[in-house]
């Protein structure tokens, strides 16, 4: 089993790997919208500190930073299995919903569970998911 912590991407916020293969079978930690700079797709704050959290654009964010997640392991969102979706309000369903549906199909796409929590670890998070993917391992020939 090989967890990897990648360098360049938004680093972990504790002791756990971006990314860890058992097998084919490859799971990634909870990923949010988190740029490797810490700032946040789809989080404006103006002079006036007003804020302006865009559900679509951190659904976006996270489904393009777990891709690339994937791509470590020589897979991709195309190897999703199972997603489980965490959001803070459930009233951002359906901007989360439409935007989700432009990544899966439900015939081809993954299993999915979304459920609402109380809070993420930054409160601009809107949304976290974590998923598993299935992708044989390429072994070295010699
Ligand atoms: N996965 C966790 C946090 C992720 C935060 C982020 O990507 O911004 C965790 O604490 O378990």
């Amino acid at each position: 089993m090989s967890g990897k912590v990648i360098e360049g991407k938004a680093t972990p916020r504790g002791k756990y790997p971006h990314v860890k293969r058992v097998g084919d079978f490859i799971y990634v930690s909870g990923t949010s919208s988190r740029r490797p700079d810490n700032t946040f797709e789809g989080v404006e704050v103006d002079e006036m500190g007003t804020t302006n959290l865009d559900i679509k654009k951190q659904t976006a964010a996270v489904l393009e930073n777990i891709d690339s997640i994937l791509k470590e392991e020589g897979a991709s969102l195309k190897d999703v299995v199972d997603v489980t979706t965490f959001l803070v309000n459930m009233n951002d369903f359906g901007g989360y919903n439409e935007t989700y549906g432009k990544f899966f199909e439900p015939e081809t796409g993954p299993t999915r569970t979304t459920v609402a929590v109380h809070q993420l670890p930054h409160p601009h998070l809107l949304i976290e998911i974590k998923v598993i993917a299935y992708k044989k391992q390429q072994y070295a020939t010699h």
